[in-house]
């Protein structure tokens, strides 16, 4: 069963987020990043690998991309909110980025 983070469970899974570029989104219950890729291809090629975790995961993002930027925001819309499933997207997604530069 899918839950809104607590308040203890933020603090060790959100703020390692934080220092990578995550933000709160105002207003929303619900982190964002902007992802800046060489090119076109790089960052689709990034979405791509993303999407077969979201569906593996059942969880997807709300993203949009333009050229070589993707902006990507993640929240638990079962529960309206964050739940632990937001950070393990997010740790994926900053993972993938990782590996695709060296
Ligand atoms: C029925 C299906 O399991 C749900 O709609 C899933 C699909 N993907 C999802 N993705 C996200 N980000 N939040 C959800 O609540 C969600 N729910």
């Amino acid at each position: 069963m899918t839950e809104r983070l607590s308040i203890e469970t933020r603090k060790t899974l959100l703020q390692p987020l934080f220092n990578t570029g995550w933000e709160m989104v105002e207003s929303r219950d619900a982190i964002h990043k902007t992802f800046k890729f060489k090119d076109f291809a790089d960052a689709f090629g990034w979405m791509t690998r993303v999407a077969i975790w979201a569906e593996k995961w059942n969880h997807h993002p709300e993203w949009s991309n333009v050229y070589h930027r993707v902006e990507v925001t993640l929240i638990t819309h079962d529960v309206d909110g964050l739940s632990s499933l937001d950070a393990k997207l997010a740790r994926k997604m900053d993972g993938l980025f990782g590996a695709g530069k060296d």
